[in-house]
């Protein structure tokens, strides 16, 4: 402070603030608000490129003193096209030029006192000139005329005062300002120039104190403006001339910064108090403004704006926007453009795919429809062969079964084959044709044609796809002479002196089976307790057959969970009984499996025929096993496999290997099991219902023996001829192997009932529908045991000519002596111990495993015939019985 007496106003440096107080102090006197300075606010898009500073009442907000607006000249830097192009287009910003002059607007009375900015040069600091009238108020007056004239202020002829701002030094940043004259004409020629009188001085750019000695010097009506002049002008100059420009006018860097167009921008507005919030103290120790005490009427402080002529850096940011929107609009037509096109690329390439698609697609189907068609024609062409140029294109048959094996499948699905070929000799006579290269014969002649010694006939094709194993056993194997090596290895297993060691064993469970007819515990008894009858379902010679075998027991009499085994074993028959049938549909595949015709026929088939397989497997290894680690002559038990095992070749010397020994046990438990217990039931069944026949038999083993272990083997039992009579009549009505015995015509074929057989086709003879030949079994359907005895009839044919239970040649089978012994021991140790009858008390049990009247298939009506159905070999149900002890 130059001197506290003097009166000095303090400038707030604080820009940041829009509005600041102007503090006022004198004769050492606390700061008080004397007018509240406000600029423009940055924020508002309308500030920009401009400056404003406006000197307000600090008390009354609305009372404007003066007001200065600069709208800046532009100059526009010079880049080269290159800079302007990597610009995007857009030229650099214009920036401000410093202003020569800005206006000072005072109000009340209005004036505008133009303040001239005089650089710097070499030798005079820059220098702020500006003229004020000596007069500014009207004189009171009554004259209307004076009224309505413009003040003196505005008269050019008011002497007017000139001042100037000049800088002390070059090095100094204090101002002064000097009354240096007075103009007293408007063109300034009659200026009387004086000497530089200091009216104020402006420190450090924010304190003005006026030199109040000087000041009384100045010969002037409105002090009141010169101050405020003072004021705006040291502020101006602060501002404008001592900061950078950009600052000054709010000049911002970019046009993106703000995306408000300027061209349209309001009115720049110094924010006001009466607009906003009261301003506050510029600083702590600034005195609060005291409130106003009067009301002044509101008026328009903004100086008027022309919207329609933009300022170069206006104009510059809104060619900037333009561009910016211009080349981001370039750039997402561009971007447009490219997605469409590359959708258009897209579309165009599934299109094409699809199209490639479709045409792959269509030649897909013309070549599966040419396929198809080749197929067809090629079906056409085989149907018209087979059923006219055929060699068995003469031979009568079903329709379908001259075109496909099929036909047979079907039959064997439904297990009814012995019946179908039954009715089909019935209709078309002795030799039928049951498939397209097959016949089937039911002529005794020419069973021996196909089966007899030195024929032109081997077991073929059928067979090969029975195979469970991958080696041919006995059953299976087509090679004449494999088989003839085969057949006499096993047949030692069924040699005289094996049957007789088998026989205790074979005896043991006959005994087991007739005691479980008595257990109290069997679920299915019907007991009647008075009578002393009992019934039991089944006959199990698995487990005679397995513990003949094997020398262990499959115990399903015994053990019921031990039951499991039978559906293995049936589920294997059946898939044999259809493979037969169509073997090409069943053929092995490379990998040594079968295609699966047969396990979408027959549900869960393959699982059980590899359980199957799987569990005999792992007995024969056992058995195998412990065989090697007995040596032979300490082998105390003698069974099947141990003869096997240790078979030798007469003339080779040469053993089974235990692959080819797991094969033979297999066929040896799946061909002895079922056929010898279906032949047991049979007999039963047919005995329960004939009483006369029953009632010869009883009388012949009771008579014979004097206890049941009386009955063995040996010249009484083979006396017994009533009870084979029996035996033979029950194979015969209900034969045990169901399915047609196909055998292939070697090279050179065959003849058959007169019928040429080619090389590679097959014939067959069918047990049940021989058996039930009128030619040689008159009356078929009854049971007649006495059939067998004394033939002597001139009219039949004697029945042993057509019997074709065990088949016939050298490929019959090999165990027919086992199971003749296994049956006679059954039958007549049961009847040498018990009594049985037809359940008396239920006759739903009674019906069991006879014929339904209401049966779709008439072959299945008959109550008295024990039905069979089609595994190969055959399944049964029943017979249940009840059983007295005698
Ligand atoms: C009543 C009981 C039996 C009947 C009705 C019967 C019936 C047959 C028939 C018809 C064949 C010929 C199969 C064909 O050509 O495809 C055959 C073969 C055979 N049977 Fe039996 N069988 C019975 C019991 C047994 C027993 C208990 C065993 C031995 C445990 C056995 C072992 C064999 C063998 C190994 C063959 C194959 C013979 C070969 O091709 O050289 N059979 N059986």
């Amino acid at each position: 402070m130059l001197d506290e007496n003097l009166p000095t106003f303090y400038l707030s440096n604080d820009k940041k603030k829009q509005s600041n107080h102007v503090l006022f102090t004198q004769h050492g006197n606390e700061p008080e608000p004397a007018y509240t300075l406000r600029r423009l606010d940055p924020s508002e898009p309308s500030s920009r490129n401009r400056y404003a500073v406006a000197l307000y009442d600090p008390y009354i907000p609305d009372i404007l003193y003066g007001e200065v607006l600069i709208i800046p000249e532009w100059t526009q830097p010079t880049l080269s096209a290159e800079a302007i192009r990597q610009n995007g287009g857009v030229p650099p910003p214009p920036e401000p030029i410093m202003p020569s002059q800005f206006t000072v607007h005072l109000y009340n009375p209005d004036q505008e006192i133009i303040v001239r900015h005089k650089p710097k040069t070499w030798n005079s600091q820059p220098s702020w000139e500006f003229e004020m009238p000596q007069q500014s108020f009207k004189q009171p007056s009554n004259s209307t005329l004076d009224q309505v004239q413009s003040g003196p202020a505005a008269s050019d002829v008011t002497p007017k005062l000139r001042f100037v701002w000049r800088k002390d030094g070059s090095l100094s940043k204090d101002f002064a300002c000097y009354l240096s004259g007075k103009t007293t004409t408007p063109d300034g020629r009659k200026k009387s120039k004086e000497p530089d009188i200091t009216i104020s001085i402006l420190k450090g750019l924010r304190e003005i104190t006026l030199y109040e000695p000087n000041l009384y010097r100045v010969e002037m009506e409105d002090f009141k403006g010169l101050e405020v002049v003072l004021m705006l002008g040291a502020a101006v100059i602060r501002d404008v001339f001592f900061a950078p420009l950009k600052d000054a006018f709010n000049v911002v860097g970019s046009p993106t910064s703000s995306r408000t167009n300027s061209a349209t921008a309001e009115v720049p507005t110094i924010p006001s108090n009466h607009a906003r919030k009261p301003a506050a103290p510029a600083s702590a120790n600034s005195i609060p403004p005291r409130q106003p005490t009067t009301t002044v009427p509101l008026r328009d402080t903004r100086p008027p704006q022309t919207q329609q002529n933009p300022d170069p850096r206006t104009k510059w940011e809104i060619d900037a926007e333009n561009a910016r929107i211009k080349q981001q609009e370039d750039i997402a037509r561009r971007e447009r453009r490219r997605k469409a096109e590359e959708e258009e690329r897209r579309t165009r390439k599934l299109l094409e795919a699809e199209q490639k698609a479709q045409r792959k697609k269509q030649a897909e189907v013309d070549k599966e429809t040419e396929r198809l068609k080749k197929i067809l024609v090629y079906i056409a062409t085989i149907c018209i062969y087979r059923l006219f140029f055929h060699p068995f294109a003469h031979i009568p048959g079903p329709f379908f079964a001259k075109l496909t094996g099929a036909y047979g499948l079907y039959h064997a699905w439904l297990q009814d084959t012995h019946l179908a070929i039954y009715r089909l000799h019935l209709s078309y006579g002795p030799v039928v044709r049951y498939g397209p290269s097959r016949i089937l014969v039911n002529d005794a002649h020419g069973m021996k044609e196909i089966y007899g010694y030195d024929v032109n006939f081997a077991k073929g094709k059928a067979y090969e796809v029975m195979r469970l194993n991958p080696v041919e056993s006995v059953f299976n194997v087509t090679d004449k002479k494999m088989h003839r090596r085969k057949r006499k290895l096993v047949a030692q297993g069924f040699s005289e002196a094996a049957l007789r060691a088998s026989e205790n064993c074979i005896l043991r469970h006959v005994d087991l089976f007739v005691e479980r007819l008595f257990d109290d515990d069997d679920d299915d008894d019907v007991r009647n307790e008075n009578e002393g009858w009992s019934s039991a379902k089944d006959v199990s010679i698995h487990d005679i057959i397995t513990d003949l075998v094997f020398g262990k027991s499959t115990d399903v009499l015994t053990k019921p969970d031990n039951r499991q085994y039978r559906p293995m074993l049936i589920s294997t028959g059946q898939r044999m009984a259809m493979a037969i049938q169509m073997p090409q549909a069943f053929r092995a595949g490379k990998s040594g499996q079968w295609l699966d015709l047969g396990t979408w026929i027959l549900k869960n088939a393959d699982d059980k025929r590899a359980q199957w397989a799987g569990m005999l497997r792992g007995w024969v290894m056992e058995r195998i096993k412990s065989e090697m680690a007995t040596p032979s002559n300490e082998s105390k038990r003698r069974d099947m496999m141990s003869t096997i095992i240790n078979a030798t070749d007469p003339d080779t010397r040469e053993k089974l290997s235990p692959q080819e020994i797991g094969a033979e046990a297999f066929t040896l438990i799946s061909a002895g099991g079922d056929t010898t217990a279906t032949a047991i039931s049979a007999t039963l069944w047919y005995l329960s219902r004939n009483p006369s026949t029953y009632n010869r038999l009883v009388a012949e083993i009771r008579s014979r023996f004097s206890s049941a272990e009386d009955i063995c083997a040996g010249p009484t039992l083979n006396a017994c001829t009533y009870l084979r009579a029996c035996i033979d009549e029950a194979l015969r009505i209900s034969t045990p192997v169901i399915a047609p015995l196909y055998r292939e015509a070697g090279p050179g074929g065959a003849m058959v009932c007169g019928v040429y057989v080619p090389e590679g086709y097959e014939a067959a003879c069918q047990a049940y529908a021989l058996h039930h030949n009128e030619k040689y079994y008159p009356n078929p359907f009854a049971y007649q045991p006495e059939r067998w005895l004394d033939h002597d009839s001139p009219l039949a044919a004697d029945p042993k000519t057509a019997f074709f239970a065990f088949s016939y040649g050298v490929r019959n089978c090999a165990g027919i002596n086992l199971a003749y012994l296994e049956i006679n021991f059954a039958i007549a140790r049961l009847l040498w111990s018990a009594d049985f009858r037809i359940p008396s008390h239920s006759f739903s049990l009674a019906k069991i495993g006879g014929g339904d009247p209401g049966n779709k298939e008439p072959l299945r009506r008959r109550e008295d015939e024990y039905q069979l159905y089609d595994v190969f070999a055959s399944e049964k149900e029943g017979p249940m019985l009840e059983f007295r002890r005698r």
